[in-house]
């Protein structure tokens, strides 16, 4: 708690000291016990419009503020890696460094699944955060790009070896996710009348000290952050109660997004989505007659018809792009020919009994690649308590509510009936298997 307390002042020490004005209404609080870290909690009640903090753009931790770029030449580095060997860079100046207090209060451990055991990620099974954690691809981007320059610069980067780096690499990459902010840069007040009105505002990827010490919680959104020419300033958006926890939002995120990029979820999550990848369902349409696969995959993939992931939001509704998607690979290849490719009329995205034969085979499979089923979720959440096995409690809920979303949809699949053929005179016979429409309905008033 003194460790807590004391990097705590120090750093609202150091940012008073560098132009940042923090009101006297807000305080940094511990949430480590709900598994949240810091946050920023209100010390009094506050009103809406009520300035929390303002961050001059020189306390921005960037490739503009870091010295760095004097130093050398990142202009052949890509999206977030400038950031990345500033961030580096300014970490291994130690106490030299302008934002030493900054790093004090960032962070060493992350609890995204990128630094989960492997027993742990086995829990993760079946869920859209496997596929995206992209630990290799981030190891091939530092082998590649970072650690050929930080080797050639050992007078900016001193005294340490490649695994050592690409420890600090992670630890940077996880704070760049969780904690950077897009910066844009507010467009000068004499640039206004030039030409160039509608110019988008560059955006910058930044670390923003203070403004990144909100935690999220979907619906609770309580704050804002307004990007100014010469500073940021954060800004409730709500009047808020004394004891109450401020929060930013992150976006409108999925749990799966939530855990991947930040190491939490939220229970209720309306943003929870499911997903069901392009390939499976080309495997799927495609088993039985697989004449033409290529050309109909080529064909759907220029006209944007094939995703590599169809979202299915929580609604449950059946996604109109994937019955379409479906049709067209299911079409005999002399259809396809004539009519979509030479006649470019796309099938309806109704379904029909063939794609509802599939649909039902591909959720179902999907479904039974969860390591567990709902009851086994459901008793694990109910009896094991959110402090112990917090990882695998964070993947119960990710699968749980991709589960929920994907069984609500095959349900729609399963009940769904073809409509009945129109009768010759125009008049509603029967359904479709000939029955009069009330056969088998129990009357409404039994008599
Ligand atoms: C921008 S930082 C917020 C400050 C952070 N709590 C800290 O102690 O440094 C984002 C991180 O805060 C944590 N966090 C934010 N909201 C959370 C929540 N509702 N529940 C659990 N952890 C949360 C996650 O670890 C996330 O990666």
């Amino acid at each position: 708690m003194a460790a807590f307390d004391s990097v705590n002042a120090t750093f609202l020490q150091w940012l008073a000291a560098n132009g940042a004005i923090v009101s006297k209404d807000i305080s940094l609080q511990d949430y480590s016990a709900e598994g949240a870290g810091r946050g920023v909690v209100a010390v009094a009640d506050i009103n809406k419009d009520h300035e929390l903090f303002s961050i001059p753009r020189s306390l921005l931790l960037s490739p503009e503020t870091s010295a760095l770029s004097q130093k050398m030449d990142l202009s052949s580095l890509q999206g977030w890696n400038p950031l990345m060997m500033c961030l580096i860079y300014e970490y291994g100046k130690g106490t030299e460094s302008k934002w030493r207090p900054y790093f004090d209060i960032l962070p060493e451990e992350f609890s995204t699944p990128m630094f989960w055991s492997e027993k742990d990620l086995m829990e993760l099974t079946g869920t859209g955060v496997v596929d995206k954690i992209g630990k290799n691809e981030a190891e091939s981007i530092f082998k590649d790009n970072l650690w050929p320059l930080i080797r050639a610069h050992p007078h900016l980067f001193p005294g340490q070896d490649e695994a050592y780096f690409l420890r600090i690499f992670h630890r940077m990459g996880s704070l760049i996710m969780a904690y950077a902010f897009h910066t844009e840069d507010e467009a000068d007040d004499e640039d206004e009348d030039d030409e160039d009105e509608e110019a988008e505002p560059k955006v910058n990827v930044s670390m923003v000290p203070m403004a990144d010490m909100l935690n999220h919680k979907t619906g609770h959104n309580n704050a804002r952050l307004f990007h100014e020419k010469e500073c940021l300033r954060m800004v409730s958006i709500k009047p808020i109660k004394s004891g109450q926890q401020i929060y930013n939002t992150y976006g409108d995120l999925c749990n799966a997004d939530l855990l991947r990029k930040y190491g939490f979820v939220d229970m209720p999550n309306p943003f929870n989505i499911a997903e069901i990848s392009g390939e499976s369902l080309v495997e799927k349409c495609t088993a039985q007659e697989p004449s033409g696969k290529d050309e109909k995959v080529e064909f759907l993939l220029e006209n944007d018809g094939l995703e590599d992931f169809f979202i299915v939001e929580a609604d449950g509704e059946i996604p109109e792009e994937l019955v379409g998607c479906a049709k067209i690979l299911m079409m005999p290849l002399d259809e396809f020919k004539s009519t979509v490719l030479e006649g470019k009329k796309l099938p309806s995205t109704k379904l029909t009994a063939e794609v509802q034969k599939v649909l039902r085979e591909l959720l179902e499979s999907r479904l039974a690649a969860y390591t567990s089923d709902s009851k086994e979720d459901r008793a694990f959440l109910k009896q094991t308590p959110p402090e112990a096995s917090r990882n695998k409690r964070n993947a119960v809920i990710v699968r749980s509510g991709e589960r929920e979303i994907l069984q609500s949809v095959l349900d729609k699949v399963k009940k769904w009936r073809p409509p009945p053929p129109p009768a010759a005179n125009g008049k509603q016979k029967g359904n479709v298997k000939g029955q009069p429409p009330n056969k088998g309905k129990k009357p409404y008033h039994k008599k």
